[in-house]
């Protein structure tokens, strides 16, 4: 069964990019407790970032990364490592990189740079190419959830689900379609339905459906 051992963060939101944030997650269960504004959230964005590649919502503009006005510096440099079982059992590493500047007007610019996901045994960390599989971020995105036996759909709107979008089971119906097909993977890549999935058996249960009427 695949499982999360440690995220190492620098750099996000509130953790500043001159020391390292290291969580360690124990089975069966790890409980984050903390104050309000103390970085809970952060760690579970940090999650989804390092699994999926996507940043919090509200965040384009570089807002994910610690503000650099903050640091008293010019760049900031971000870092999010996880280690992680695989579903197959083998130890993994994904390392996903990002950088801020500060616009000389106002606003940033962020950057996202090279990751690494490796054979967490190959010493990628210390620049060893060995167990290296890609440093490419669009591949890291669609092989992790691979690894983890998980679909991205499922990591982004359940497993880690941001508060802020907590609610998309209660939104419109083409909304919840929406999520309910990427969610059960009820569209093929092409767009063209698949077999009757539990998103369809949803929409047929819940939707309304027109039917025309019978002359007599
Ligand atoms: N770009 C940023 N640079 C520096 N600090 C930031 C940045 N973005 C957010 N923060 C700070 O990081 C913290 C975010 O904390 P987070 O939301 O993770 O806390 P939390 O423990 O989940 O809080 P709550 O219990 O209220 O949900 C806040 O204190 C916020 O001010």
């Amino acid at each position: 069964m695949a499982a999360l051992n440690k995220l190492a963060i620098r750099g996000i939101r509130s953790f500043d990019d001159k020391q390292i944030s290291v969580i360690e997650f124990f089975t069966p269960v790890t409980v984050i407790v903390g104050h309000n504004g103390s970085g809970k959230t952060t760690i579970i964005e940090c999650l989804k970032y390092a699994t999926t590649g996507d940043q919090p919502p509200n965040t384009r503009g570089g807002a994910f990364v610690h503000d650099p006005k903050m640091a008293n510096e010019k760049e900031v440099k971000a870092q999010v490592k996880l280690r992680f079982v695989s579903a197959s059992g083998t130890r993994m590493l994904a390392v996903r990189n990002l950088s801020v500047t500060a616009k000389k007007t106002s606003g940033l610019t962020m950057k996202t740079l090279e990751g690494i996901l490796a054979l967490a045994d190959g010493n990628a960390e210390k620049g060893s190419k060995r167990g290296v599989i890609s440093t490419k971020c669009a591949e890291l995105d669609t092989e992790i959830p691979q690894l983890l036996g998980v679909s991205k759909a499922v990591l982004e709107n359940v497993i880690f689900c941001h508060q802020e979008d907590s609610y998309w089971p209660l939104a419109e119906p083409s909304t919840l379609k929406k999520k309910f097909d990427d969610i059960f993977e009820a569209t093929s890549s092409a767009g063209t339905p698949k077999l009757s999935t539990p998103s369809r058996l949803y929409e047929r249960s819940v939707l309304p459906i027109s039917r025309p009427k019978k002359n007599i």
